[in-house]
């Protein structure tokens, strides 16, 4: 059985596990099974999106883990339509709802959507959910440092986590420095490149897994745990969500790490969150 992940403690004092089960793009069905069946290899953390259609299913896959829920951490995401103050609130509750759960480890807004306008009401709504005790700990995704700013000066309160895309082909190295300045613990999303899966496929990658005796995914996966970030990799196959899991035994040295963030293509190769989002 693969170790359970370490965690990181977040800024309001919650414990996140390092690594965590993406469910991007599963179905109700799909996502039942693979998170029970995660959860039985050993993942703790599971990362679900009012945007993934996905979270009854996800819910189900708890239930039927058997772990009790105080050992599990869950994440989910809300859309533009609840930017505001009791709309991210009502957002919560319906998460909450589709989830069968009473409280949320992680709740983020999905993207700011700044063309829309509402993101800083989003977050006050946030920040009472957090002081309710409703959810654990609050933060963002695909939130640039000019938007962190913003939501920052408007409540004096630091987001725990930024999620954003992010691997050795897309290092957003300005982000991540923005975040450790305060104290935002960044999540990666497309942690091994998504379904393209083109970094996995480097000659660097491939002569690193070669070098560890281990794949290329499990070397993209260390990169990021050796560059202090946190990772939620997608696998609906029984043993590819062992293998992602099974990277706490070994570490690159900071030579290869440093060479697989040579590969970065760029910030112009990462979704931007002022054109895009849901
Ligand atoms: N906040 C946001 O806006 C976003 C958040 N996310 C979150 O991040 C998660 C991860 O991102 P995602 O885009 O899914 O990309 P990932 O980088 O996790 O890659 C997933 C792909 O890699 C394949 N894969 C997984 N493990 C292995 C392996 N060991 N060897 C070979 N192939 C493998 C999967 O296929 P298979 O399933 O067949 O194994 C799938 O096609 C999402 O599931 C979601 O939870 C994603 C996008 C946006």
């Amino acid at each position: 059985m693969a170790p359970t992940a370490p965690t990181v403690e977040l800024g309001h004092g919650a414990a996140m596990p390092q690594l965590g089960l993406g469910t991007w793009p599963m179905d109700d069905a799909e996502a039942e099974r693979v998170v029970a069946e995660a959860i039985g290899l050993g993942y703790r953390l599971v990362d679900t999106a009012e945007n993934y259609q996905n979270e009854r299913g996800v819910g189900l896959g708890l239930k039927a883990s058997g772990v009790a829920r105080e050992d599990l951490f869950v994440t989910t995401k809300f859309n533009k339509e609840w930017h505001g103050v009791d709309l991210a609130a009502e957002a919560c509750e319906r998460g909450l709802d589709r989830l069968g759960l009473d409280y949320l480890d992680l709740l983020l807004i999905h993207w700011p959507n700044p063309q829309h306008g509402k993101y800083i009401e989003a977050w006050e709504g946030l920040v009472g959910l957090l002081e309710s005790g409703r959810v654990k700990a609050i933060g963002t995704s695909n939130f640039k440092p000019t938007h962190l700013d913003r939501i920052i000066e408007a409540t004096g309160v630091i987001p725990d986590v930024n999620q954003i895309q992010l691997s050795p082909l897309t290092t957003r190295l300005e982000a991540r420095a923005y975040h450790k300045e305060r104290g935002i613990v960044t999540q990666s999303w497309s942690p091994i490149g998504g379904q393209g899966g083109e970094v996995r496929n480097e000659p660097k990658v491939l002569q690193l897994a070669e070098k560890y005796g281990k794949t290329p995914v499990q070397v993209v996966l260390r990169w990021h745990l050796d560059s202090g970030l946190t990772v939620v990799p997608k696998s609906s196959d029984p043993e590819r969500l062992a293998q992602n899991l099974d990277v706490f035994d070994f570490e690159l040295e900071p030579d290869d790490v440093m060479s697989l963030a040579a590969l970065d293509q760029g910030e112009a190769a990462a979704a931007d969150s002022d054109q895009f989002g849901h």
